[in-house]
Parts: structure tokens; C-alpha cells; sequence
């Protein structure tokens, strides 16, 4: 299996000018490399550099140092260095993020906050909806939901938005980070199955999980984190051992 993402020396420090310019570590000489097609989660304690690893490759932090290498046919492109407009080229096309929470649009439907990134690719007003209103009733949004504004959601409810907006224009590469975390075990499911069937058809996925047995379900192999530091990479079936001894 060829690699998608070489992870190399990987840094993030964070200057707090509240705290008379101390540096905080976000993430510290992170290497790795991420298959094609594998799901690869990321799991550690609060404040070991979950969010920030997926924030330096999706490009929202800028790396301090090292390099995220992009690997697409026999082109390779830094997302640590590169401009501004191959980064929201490669955002608009290829990689997917859904943060935690949902940030919503104002005065938008949960159903055209999901379908903007598939008009965004080309497809007609209707298509886009069809497509978003087939994933949304997939991760079980009740119906009446559907041209509401997500502002006065649930926080379960919020969340099924954001992951449908994510997966919705299928990207190559999805960051996702705990997209399942406010969802019942019921919903959760239903989402995991989406993601399967995602992954099936060549998406890569980075995930950050709390739960143990999601990343049990799911994971092709796992990085472990700990003070910005990457401690282990596991295969799944040497993780699920673990989890069970
Ligand atoms: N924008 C920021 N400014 C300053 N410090 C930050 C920023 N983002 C993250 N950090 C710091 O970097 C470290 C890693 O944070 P990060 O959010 O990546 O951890 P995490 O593993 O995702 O935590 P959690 O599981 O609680 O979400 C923490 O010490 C955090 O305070």
C-alpha cells in the first residue's frame, strides 16, 4: 500500500503572550506516515496534541517546523509550506475536515450547510440536496430538522451535520476529529457504517477518538500520543490486545 501522508519531524509551538511569550508545545517532532485507504486513529490524553496534529495537516495551524507531505499520483505537495491558495485548492477538492463542534452558518438549513461544498464541486442545487439530504437521514437527522438552522440544534444534532458536510463531497483524504462523540451509541453506529462504506470507496481517513471501542471497531492502525509526542503507531489487531489484557 502506498502512503498518502509523510509525517516528518512534524512541530507546532504556541507563543502565549499572556504568559510573558512562554511557548506552549503543541506538538513536538511528530513522524509518521499515513497509507492510502487505511483508517488511521489518533488517540491520547486531553492536551497530548490530538487537535493540533489535525490542525497542522488540514493547514489551520501553521507548522512551526517539519513537513506534511501530500503524496497524489508521482506528485508530492508540503502542506506545511506551501501557499495559501494550493492549500484551499486541495481543501476545496481533496481534504476534508470536521472539527468537534459545528461552527453553522447563519440563517442556512442543516441541509444547504451539507450540500455547499458539493455546489462548491461543480454539482446542480438539486443534486447537492438530494446527496445531503440522503446522508442526513443515513446519520438518523430527524426529518423536520432538515431546512431548520442548525443554531438552535442539539449538540448530537449539530454534530451529524458537520460529519455529512465533511464526508459529503467524498474527499480523498478526511480529518475528522471525535465526529462521533455527542451521538448515541444507536446514531454512532449508523455513522461508523457510513464511514466503512466511505472508506470502502478509497477515502483515507486521520480520526481522533476518545472511545476505545470505536477505535476498536474501526481502526486499521493507531497512533498514541502523549505530551506532543507521538509514543506508539499500532497495528489494530496489536491495539485491541492491549485494550483487552
Ligand atoms: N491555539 C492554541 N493556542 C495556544 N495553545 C494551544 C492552542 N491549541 C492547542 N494548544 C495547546 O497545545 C497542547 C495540545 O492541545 P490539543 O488541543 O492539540 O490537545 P488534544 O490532545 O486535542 O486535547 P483534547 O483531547 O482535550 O481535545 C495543549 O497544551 C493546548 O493547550
Amino acid at each position: 500500500m502506498s502512503d498518502i501522508l509523510t509525517i516528518d519531524g512534524l512541530t507546532k509551538r504556541f507563543e502565549m503572550h499572556v504568559i510573558d511569550g512562554r511557548e506552549v508545545a503543541g506538538l513536538e517532532d511528530v513522524t509518521f506516515d499515513v497509507r492510502d485507504g487505511e483508517f488511521l486513529a489518533v488517540v491520547g490524553e486531553s492536551g497530548s496534541g490530538k487537535s493540533s496534529l489535525l490542525k497542522c495537516i488540514h493547514r489551520t495551524y501553521e507548522p512551526t517546523s517539519g513537513t506534511v507531505a501530500y503524496h497524489k499520483g508521482d506528485q508530492t505537495v508540503d502542506l506545511a509550506t506551501c501557499d495559501e491558495r494550493t492549500v484551499l485548492a486541495l481543501r476545496g477538492a481533496e481534504i476534508g475536515y470536521a472539527s468537534q463542534f459545528l461552527h453553522e452558518i447563519p440563517r442556512v438549513p442543516a441541509v444547504d450547510v451539507v450540500a455547499r461544498p458539493l455546489r462548491e464541486q461543480g454539482k446542480s442545487p438539486e443534486t447537492a440536496r438530494e446527496i445531503a439530504r440522503d446522508l442526513l437521514e443515513t446519520l438518523q437527522l430527524p426529518e423536520e430538522l432538515f431546512e431548520a438552522y442548525p443554531a438552535t440544534f442539539s449538540g448530537g444534532e449539530r454534530q451529524r451535520v458537520n460529519l455529512a458536510r465533511a464526508i459529503a463531497p467524498r474527499p480523498r483524504l478526511l480529518l475528522l476529529d471525535e465526529p462521533t462523540s455527542a451521538l448515541d451509541p444507536e446514531t454512532r453506529e449508523h455513522a461508523l457504517d457510513l464511514l466503512e462504506s466511505y472508506l470502502d470507496s478509497g477515502t483515507t481517513v486521520v480520526g481522533v477518538f476518545h472511545n476505545r471501542d470505536v477505535v476498536e471497531r474501526i481502526a486499521d492502525r493507531v497512533v498514541e500520543m502523549d505530551d506532543a509526542r507521538v509514543q506508539r503507531v499500532l497495528d489494530c489487531s496489536a491495539y485491541r490486545e492491549e485494550v483487552t489484557a
